[in-house]
């Protein structure tokens, strides 16, 4: 990680952990937002209006925070208005790296970067924590807008409008307090409680993040009688939900030992996952080599690096999209 603008640490897995091993997340650093007239938005300062071409997404397809990203730039239609730099899946002894994997791009495209956390020095010399993606930069005043998945597809909703018109709104206002009640739950349980499980560093705190995971697939199982979480809307919330489905039975269920079910064996949330894949663009955003790859390269976890062949369902699933 990096500490005053310095990389310190040989990178690792488990960021932080509390006394009884529970994984803790970092709290994201940067937190400016886009706008319409480039006004300040709810947290950081203005400046940073929206523009076609100005803004350049880092993601690796691996992570579900970055997807978050993807899936929202898709529905809203931003493919042209803000380009996207893919990371290379396997994380390095300094974090993200630039290249070198077939679906990755070769190079950073902006200042040939070996790493991410090259950007984030170049934003803040004096920054510290951990290089994570997504990363949204701003080519204009070079520096990192924001790196908090949560705010990104926030702004994503309704900064681009003038230039991408859409009739889709992910964060609808009458949904708003419904929106904010139920994300929580699935980030702590279900978006975070499989990460809580996989880098436990003890038995209870395992024990512990893997009931919540299943709790939370229980209650979104009971949940689902319509087609989305909110029943015919689809929102913010089932794109946050659908990037932990997706990776689950093909990695959360085996290297972050969430083995006590698969989403397969769920049927509306099996068909829910498959509803989503299937809007449009969607599909795009899912590499599950990258998915694998990343996954089952986390040296802390899987020593040799070997990554299991399955499972048949989900190739299967994908390849029918
Ligand atoms: N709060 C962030 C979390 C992002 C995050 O933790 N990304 C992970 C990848 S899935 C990362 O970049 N980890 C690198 C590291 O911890 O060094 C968000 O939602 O955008």
């Amino acid at each position: 990680m990096l500490v005053d603008g310095q990389w310190t640490k040989t990178w690792t897995p488990v960021q932080k952990a509390d006394k009884k091993g529970r994984f803790v997340r970092q709290v994201s650093s940067f937190r400016n937002w886009i706008t319409s007239d480039g006004s300040a938005g709810p947290t950081g300062t203005g400046g940073f209006k929206a523009e076609a071409g100005r803004y350049l997404l880092y993601v690796a397809y691996i992570c579900p925070w970055a997807s978050r990203t993807l899936m929202a730039r898709a529905f809203k239609g931003l493919e042209d208005i803000i380009p996207v730099t893919v990371l290379n899946p396997t994380l390095t002894d300094q974090g993200w790296i630039f290249g070198g994997y077939p679906g990755a791009n070769d190079s950073d495209p902006l200042y040939g970067a070996t790493y991410i956390h090259e950007l984030y020095t170049r934003a803040d010399p004096h920054v510290s924590g951990r290089a994570t993606v997504p990363v949204l930069w701003d080519t204009k005043t070079e520096t990192i807008v924001n790196n908090e998945s949560a705010d990104i597809i926030r702004m994503f909703d309704t900064a681009f409008e003038h230039l991408a018109p859409s009739d889709i709104r992910l964060y609808p206002e009458d949904f708003a307090g419904e929106i904010d009640a139920l994300n929580p739950l699935i980030y702590d349980k279900l978006n975070n409680g499989v990460y809580k499980a996989g880098f436990a560093s003890s038995q209870e705190a395992y024990d512990e993040a893997v009931d919540g995971v299943f709790e939370m697939l229980e209650t979104l199982e009971d949940r689902l009688t319509g087609d989305f979480l909110f029943g015919a809307r689809f929102t913010e919330t089932d794109i946050r939900t659908f990037v932990t489905l997706i990776r689950f039975d093909a990695a959360y269920h085996g290297i972050f030992k969430c083995n006590r079910k698969q989403i397969a064996d769920y049927p509306r949330l099996s068909a829910y996952m498959d509803r989503i894949l299937r809007l449009p663009g969607i599909r795009t955003t899912v590499n599950m080599d990258h998915i694998t790859r990343g996954y089952y390269s986390i040296k802390a976890l899987n020593p040799t690096g070997i990554r299991p062949t399955g499972p048949a369902h989900i190739e299967t699933l994908l390849a029918s999209v």
